[in-house]
């Protein structure tokens, strides 16, 4: 990796809007918003349906082109790059999703290997990476087998492996664990919070989880119609008591069930990365 300055962010939204044409007119996904997140840290994009999230998220890396603003990562915006130089700074941007998007006719192995196949890599390198990424998420004996033959979870996993082959500096996750059930999500959380822990990977990730936001981010940014309502830092799993978001986990509940506990029960420490509060 190479040295990033730690006085600027790792991924700065400046101004960043969207718009759609649909058959009824102009549909908002985004208004003008801001948004710094800083390296190494974790930090959750939550919010009710049709917020924006999913739209600010991919416009991160410019899967979505504003109508307006900056995408700035690693000091670089992404606006200004011709196709070549945005295709080589996407290599430094990871990506994942939530039907982890892999290819059905390739074997493990070549999932993995793809981006840096596209990228014109050569296959010492390919080869390296590949069983560098398998071993960290934990699939090394996997390699030569196709996507159908694995679990959700496991899917996920080469997904996570794919998007670390050429060594992100960013990785955007947008709703990682939705399609997975509880236990697999906590082991996939151990994971996310590993390739952060360990690699120093920043992540942008996107939840409508308040467990998954709680147990894994240092902050989070709450989005309702198309813009950041509220900006939280989380403090040991905790929502701050009189915030917006620990206002509507009093009234709509959580996904697990129990909205003043998740409000105030801490996370499990070894999900807190130590990097980004010491
Ligand atoms: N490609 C598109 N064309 C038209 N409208 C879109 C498109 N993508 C998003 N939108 C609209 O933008 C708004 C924000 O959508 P977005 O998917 O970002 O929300 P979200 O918070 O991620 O929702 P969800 O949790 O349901 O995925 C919605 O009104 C959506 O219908």
């Amino acid at each position: 990796m190479t040295t990033q300055n730690t006085d600027s962010p790792a991924l700065a939204l400046r101004g960043v809007s969207k718009s759609f044409r649909t058959p009824d007119g102009q549909q908002v996904g985004v208004h003008p918003t801001d948004l710094d997140v800083a390296p190494g840290e974790i930090h959750g994009i939550i919010g009710f349906s049709g917020a924006g999230k999913s739209t600010l998220l991919r416009l991160a890396n410019l899967l979505e082109r504003p109508d307006a603003g900056q995408v700035v990562v690693h000091g670089q915006d992404l606006m200004t790059l011709s196709p070549a130089d945005l295709r080589t700074a996407r290599q430094r941007i990871g990506m994942i999703f939530q039907h982890f998007n892999l290819l059905h006719n390739r074997t493990v192995a070549d999932n993995v290997a793809f981006p840096l196949r596209i990228a014109g890599a050569d296959e010492a390198r390919i080869n390296e990476r590949v069983k560098t990424c398998l071993e960290f998420v934990g699939l090394s004996e996997k390699a030569g087998v196709y996507p159908a033959q694995l679990s959700g979870g496991q899917k996920q996993r080469v997904a996570i492996a794919r998007a670390l082959a050429p060594e992100p500096h960013v990785l955007l996750a947008d709703e990682p664990t939705s399609a997975l059930d509880p236990r697999t999500t906590q082991s996939l959380l151990e994971v996310l919070a590993d390739v952060n822990r360990r690699l120093g990977v920043t992540i942008l990730l996107v939840s409508h989880e308040m467990g998954v936001i709680r147990r894994l981010c240092h902050r989070v940014s709450v989005m309702e119609g198309g813009s950041i309502v509220e900006r939280l830092t989380i403090a040991n799993g905790r929502i701050p008591p009189d915030s917006q978001l620990a206002q509507w986990l009093r009234e709509y509940g959580d996904a697990e069930g129990d909205a003043e506990e998740a409000a105030a029960e801490p996370a499990p420490q070894h999900l807190l990365s130590e990097a980004a509060h010491g």
